[in-house]
């Protein structure tokens, strides 16, 4: 499903969690949605699955309002940390419930769901535990193959071969039946290889909106002896430089041209992908930077980051 949002702003009282979101979502691609805690992602994915209710501004699914819209609302599904399930009755019944409401259900998937999840079906939901929630949850969310599927953090419970298990079968099932998932995520690193594109909002504003391969080749990490990294990286914007003895790394932002990257080979320099998680920490503030959420003085007024440049030159 293709997601259009104009200028959406959500406040509860006197807090704004979305302030302005404009974005453009096409169908069938797997999206990352990164933002710092209260930065709005659950408010966002809160008004795509039409679990509230905007104060201003327009969302549209394939070019249909959401909110009271049956028709659409049938075809979402928003996985929330706590899952998608209710607290009565056993992991059967929590699959019979989701059949009902889910006209794409798949009740072989998800049985083969359980069963890799090691969730007992007879299993009361009150006393599972909180992984085997989230792992509940998952198999909700993956066997009801809605075609906008949402998880927000909805994995966070599960420990890390469970995680694995399942990006896996995201990624396996997601290539069988296309559709459109969101992941928001604080685990970057580990979930990085699966989006598409990615989606970063800081203080409920779109900060960068991009391809992952081309946010990912906007940072480079330059490698070699301390004197020749600061010679190279002088008038570069570095975001970070790490130490070990005479080795320095230093994370570069911007394009390098084919006569920089030359100019570092021939000082022996190497030059090489930096994470993804590091390009976000930056174009989002950094840790306690001005203007970062909570942090003294936070009014959004604070020095130019990486983000602004994204902000006025690439955000779709
Ligand atoms: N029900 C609510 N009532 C009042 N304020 C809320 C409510 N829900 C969220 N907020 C506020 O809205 C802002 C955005 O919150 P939101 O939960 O959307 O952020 P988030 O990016 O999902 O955060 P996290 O990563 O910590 O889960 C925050 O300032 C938060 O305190």
């Amino acid at each position: 499903m293709r997601i259009e949002t104009e200028d959406l702003v959500l406040r509860y009282g006197d807090v704004t969690a979305l302030d302005g979101l404009t974005l453009n979502l096409e169908a069938g691609k797997i999206y990352g949605l990164l933002g710092r805690n209260g930065s709005g992602k659950t408010s966002l994915l809160s008004i795509l699955a039409a679990f509230r209710r905007q104060t201003s501004g327009g969302v549209r699914i394939d070019g249909r309002p959401v909110f009271e819209n049956g028709a659409v609302t049938s075809r979402i599904s928003l996985i929330r940390d706590t899952g998608e399930t209710l607290d009565i009755g056993n992991a059967e019944d929590a699959i019979f419930f989701a059949e009902w409401l889910r006209p794409d259900w798949d009740g072989d998937y998800a049985r083969s769901l359980l069963d890799l999840f090691g969730i007992d079906p007879k299993k009361n939901v009150k006393e599972m535990s909180k992984g085997q929630r989230s792992a509940l949850g998952v198999v909700i969310g993956l066997a009801g193959r809605a075609p906008l599927t949402m998880f927000d953090e909805s994995y966070l419970g599960m420990d890390a071969p469970s995680r694995q298990a399942f990006y896996d079968a995201l990624l396996a099932d997601y290539m069988a039946h296309p559709r459109t998932i969101i992941l928001s995520t604080h685990l970057i690193e580990e979930v990085s290889s699966l989006f598409e594109e990615v989606v970063i909002i800081d203080r409920g504003r779109l900060v960068a909106h991009e391809e992952s391969q081309t946010l990912l080749a906007r940072g480079t990490a330059v490698t070699g002896p301390v004197a020749q990294v600061e010679a190279f990286t002088a008038g570069l914007k570095v975001l970070g430089t790490r130490r070990l003895g005479p080795t320095a790394s230093a994370m570069v932002y911007g394009d390098l041209d084919d006569a920089r990257r030359a100019q570092a080979a021939a000082a022996g320099l190497d030059l090489g992908p930096i994470a993804m998680q590091d390009l976000f920490v930056h174009l989002t503030g950094g840790p306690g930077a001005p203007g970062a959420p909570g942090a003294p003085g936070a009014s959004g007024t604070g020095e130019e980051s990486p983000a602004a440049e994204l902000r006025t030159g690439e955000t779709r």
